[in-house]
């Protein structure tokens, strides 16, 4: 018999900004990911995306509704306690890489585990197999400025799973990527995904990137839209993709 693991359980959240002049950015969105799967948020400028994923993130809490992680609602812990959660259950790769460029690519990427106090053995052993995995062992020893974009978004996607989170998020990861980079880039989520069984929840604007994700869901006007499957073929769920986006209207490409 398959199990089937729910990793995050996303339920009834709502999220509203403002004090004086209320704006409701998420209205009731519920969703659930299973443990494994590849997830995208797609949706026009404004719909919520980047909202629902600092939500599930546990960096911006939802007005209502609740979030669990591996059946933990993070929003119950103590805020020392939850920057434990966060950096030990979690990864994040953002757009803009976020690469500290005082520092080289190495140490950059094994800040989360210098974070933790790990051992120097360990850290050095678990860098080593990352690096080796992501295939950028050449520029451990280099600074951010001096590797290019696709190579900087590499080093970023190795500092997020080199403690082995539950959940891998990820913010526009090729949205500052030329379409080659890009491809690279999602070729890599989809076998880290694979190899390690990371859930990851990925929010994109771009169909391409998008393609290479096991299920998108769409958001708009902060609502659940729709939700589309990948069958066999990365081509037919790319076309599929572009068709729900015409259907979805607005300004995501
Ligand atoms: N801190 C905030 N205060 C007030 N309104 C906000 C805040 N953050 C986001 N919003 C509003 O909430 C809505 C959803 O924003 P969000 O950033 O989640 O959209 P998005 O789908 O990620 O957009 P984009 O694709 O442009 O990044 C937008 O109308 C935005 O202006």
């Amino acid at each position: 018999m398959c199990v089937i693991l729910e990793l995050l359980n996303v339920s009834h959240v709502s999220k509203v900004y403002g004090n004086k002049v209320l704006y409701k950015a998420l209205d009731n969105v519920s969703l659930s990911i299973e443990q494994g799967d590849f997830v995208g948020i797609m949706g026009a400028s404004g719909s919520g995306k980047t909202t629902l994923l600092n939500a599930i993130s546990t960096i911006d809490p939802p007005t209502s509704g609740e979030v669990l992680i591996n059946g933990e609602n993070p929003y119950q812990i103590d805020s020392a306690n939850l920057a434990l959660f966060r950096r030990r259950k979690i990864g994040f790769v953002f757009q803009d890489f976020n690469l500290i460029d005082t520092l080289t690519v190495g140490e950059n990427i094994i800040l989360p585990l210098t974070l933790d106090g790990e051992k120097v053995s360990v850290m050095n052993k678990k860098l080593k197999a990352v690096a080796k995995s992501l295939d950028i062992e050449e520029i451990l020893g280099k600074r951010s400025f001096e590797i290019s974009g696709g190579q900087a978004q590499r080093s970023a996607v190795a500092r997020a799973i080199i403690h082995s989170p539950l959940l891998l998020l990820a913010d526009e990861p090729t949205g500052n990527l030329d379409s080659k980079s890009a491809k690279d880039v999602m070729e890599l989520f989809e076998s880290v995904n694979r190899e390690t069984d990371v859930t990851t929840v990925m929010v994109t604007h771009d169909a391409q990137s998008a393609s290479f994700c096991n299920r998108i869901v769409l958001i708009k006007d902060g609502r659940i839209f729709n939700e589309i499957h990948r069958g066999n073929s990365r081509k037919e769920f790319y076309q599929q993709i572009i068709d729900v986006l015409s259907l979805l209207g607005g300004d995501a490409k």
